[in-house]
């Protein structure tokens, strides 16, 4: 390939190439949850999936986080090949909020020591949970953001935060080290509307503030029409609709519905799971 078109187009800042992953392989239980999965993320892209129970979304993010491996195909990090990378190791260049509010921090851990072993893992370095005064400066001027008054609380304890307090500190644990991608999990599924509401805007500042490459899952359609550049729906291990740009800004629920049963020729039961 000649010189200048390589160096014409960007590198992605996620690429899942070709990427098909089983589970109890070649037995009578088999589960086939990713079938050749193609999605690349260009720098900044916000993109939320979506599709029916089952369909494999979840995988997807355990792929590119190292928790899964592939049988097929590969997964490159800012132009990394991480396919065969332990979890721990590609936690290094990714963030992550999980569904569960109590799954991304330790409760019995301060909010200043949890922040630093977030910036700890970020950086490859030892636990350590001592923090100097201008770390502590850089966790205050985080936490403000969220204007929940965390900021003055850095030596309270977790377990004390209420569950949207600790899923916006979850929130600001994964992206204030400005990993390479921010993987959020259904991370308001577990919310009351108003916490979730507030989640939502937060994470849209958040991605914003830190310029974040994302990947975000959710069975809430109206969030992911709300958030993100781009949408993909997935159904049986495949992605079956991709929008982006005006396409995604354009459309509304019943238009990925109707999309949905027009793709599949999808049964009323499949219909209701999406929702
Ligand atoms: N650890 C596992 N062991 C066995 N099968 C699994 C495992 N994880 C996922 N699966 C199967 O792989 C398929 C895809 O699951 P996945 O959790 O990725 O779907 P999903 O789209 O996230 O679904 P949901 O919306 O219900 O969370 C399903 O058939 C599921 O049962």
């Amino acid at each position: 390939m000649p010189e200048t078109t390589v160096s014409a187009r960007t590198r992605p800042m996620l690429e899942v190439r070709n990427v098909s992953k089983a589970f109890f392989q070649h037995t009578i239980n088999e589960k086939i949850a990713l079938r050749d999965v193609t999605l690349e993320l260009e720098p900044g892209d916000f993109v939320t999936v979506i599709g029916s129970n089952g369909a494999g979304k979840s995988t997807l993010l355990n792929v590119v986080a190292g928790r899964y491996r592939p049988e097929l195909g590969s997964v490159w990090i800012d132009g990394l090949d991480v396919t065969k990378h332990p979890d721990y190791k590609v936690a290094r260049y990714v963030g992550r909020v999980f569904q569960d509010p109590m799954a991304g921090t330790s409760p019995h851990l301060t909010i200043e020591e949890n922040l630093a072993i977030a910036w700890a893992r970020t950086r490859g370095r030892g636990l350590h949970l001592g923090v100097s005064r201008a770390r502590k400066a850089e966790f205050r001027e985080e936490l403000k953001s969220l204007e929940l008054g965390l900021e003055n609380r850095l030596t309270a304890r977790v377990g004390l935060l209420s569950g949207g307090q600790r899923q916006a500190l979850s929130l600001v644990m994964a992206s204030f080290t400005k990993p390479r991608i921010l993987l959020l999990d259904e991370h308001t599924a577990a919310l009351d509307p108003q916490r979730a509401a507030l989640i939502t805007r937060l994470t849209r500042e958040m991605v914003e503030r830190h310029a974040l490459t994302t990947l975000m899952v959710t069975h809430n359609m109206e969030q992911a029409l709300e958030l993100g550049n781009r949408l993909i729906m997935m159904h049986e291990g495949r992605i079956i609709l991709e929008l982006a740009g005006d396409d995604k800004r354009a459309a509304t629920v019943a238009d990925l519905l109707a999309q949905f049963d027009q793709i599949k020729g999808a049964q009323l039961s499949d219909r209701t799971m999406l929702g």
